[in-house]
């Protein structure tokens, strides 16, 4: 069978999705399911233990859901050997983790370029200039990577993914170590950049303000999902709107 479906686009599908870890009394996710449309902001929100993390790692391809299938811009990950499904993870999933992976030894610019660098690809200069403008990055590109503020770091990573031409954006916890204010400023940029960049974006958080900032939001309670709702039309907060430029 192939692993690839034409039909989905560039959309990210989790289908019904479980995982059982050994003897655990309960699974850790149940039958979640989650609809991701390019452009569009997904927020995972639930308490400490509600699944956020597994959820995300099944999304990521760093875990294989017990059952239940994950497509990504038409790719079945789930039906992805050990060896293509690293490979698909390495090159078309961006993951920002609370810690934003920046190695402290390269600056900012080596940072930046360092998957496409890795994997023998060069960046695509109009979609470089691109993201160095949208992401406020090139006055960091001389700087020295342990210098950045966590709200720097945050959007040197994002426009790492962006340059990878990734699927998916999956950042876990994005306001983690933001003030406020600084955490509403990112979490408004992430979100028009995305929608600007055409690239599902899904959040992972404990932080209510989080869900204030997604078009669609999907409530884990021991690793169920129970509530799901969509910004409302008339709220005046549309990716467009400027009610959300930073
Ligand atoms: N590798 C694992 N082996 C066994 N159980 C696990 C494993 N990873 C997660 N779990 C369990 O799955 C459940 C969900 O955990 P998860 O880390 O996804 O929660 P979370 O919502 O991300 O919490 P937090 O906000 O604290 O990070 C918990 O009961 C946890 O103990």
């Amino acid at each position: 069978m192939s692993a690839t479906c034409p039909m989905t686009g560039g959309a990210v599908i989790a289908d019904g999705i479980s995982k059982e870890f050994g003897t655990a009394r309960r699974p850790a996710l149940h039958d979640v399911t989650l609809r991701a449309a390019p452009g569009r902001c997904t927020a995972v929100v639930g308490p400490a233990g509600s699944g956020k993390s597994v959820l995300l790692r099944c999304l990521a391809g760093l875990e294989r859901p017990t059952r239940g299938t994950v497509r990504i811009a038409g790719t079945e990950l789930t039906a992805l050997d050990e060896a293509a499904r690293t490979e698909f993870r390495r090159t078309r999933i961006g993951v920002v983790y609370r810690q934003a992976n920046l190695l402290p030894q390269l600056d900012v610019a080596d940072n930046l370029l360092l998957p496409l660098d890795t994997a023998g690809r060069r960046a695509d200069p109009d979609l470089l200039q691109r993201a160095l403008d949208l992401l406020d990055v090139r006055e960091l590109l001389d700087r020295a990577t342990p210098a950045l503020t966590r709200a720097e770091e945050l959007r040197v990573a994002v426009a790492r993914t962006v340059l990878q031409r990734a699927d998916l954006l999956l950042v876990d916890d994005p306001t983690a170590g933001l003030d406020a204010i600084t955490g509403r400023h990112h979490l408004r940029l992430l979100r028009r950049r995305c929608a600007e960049f055409g690239l599902p974006l899904v959040l992972f958080s404990a932080d209510p303000a989080t869900a204030a900032h997604a078009d669609r939001v999907i409530a884990l309670q021991d690793g169920r999902v129970v509530q799901e709702r969509d910004r409302p039309a008339d709220c005046g907060c549309e990716p467009g709107s400027t009610e959300h430029i930073a």
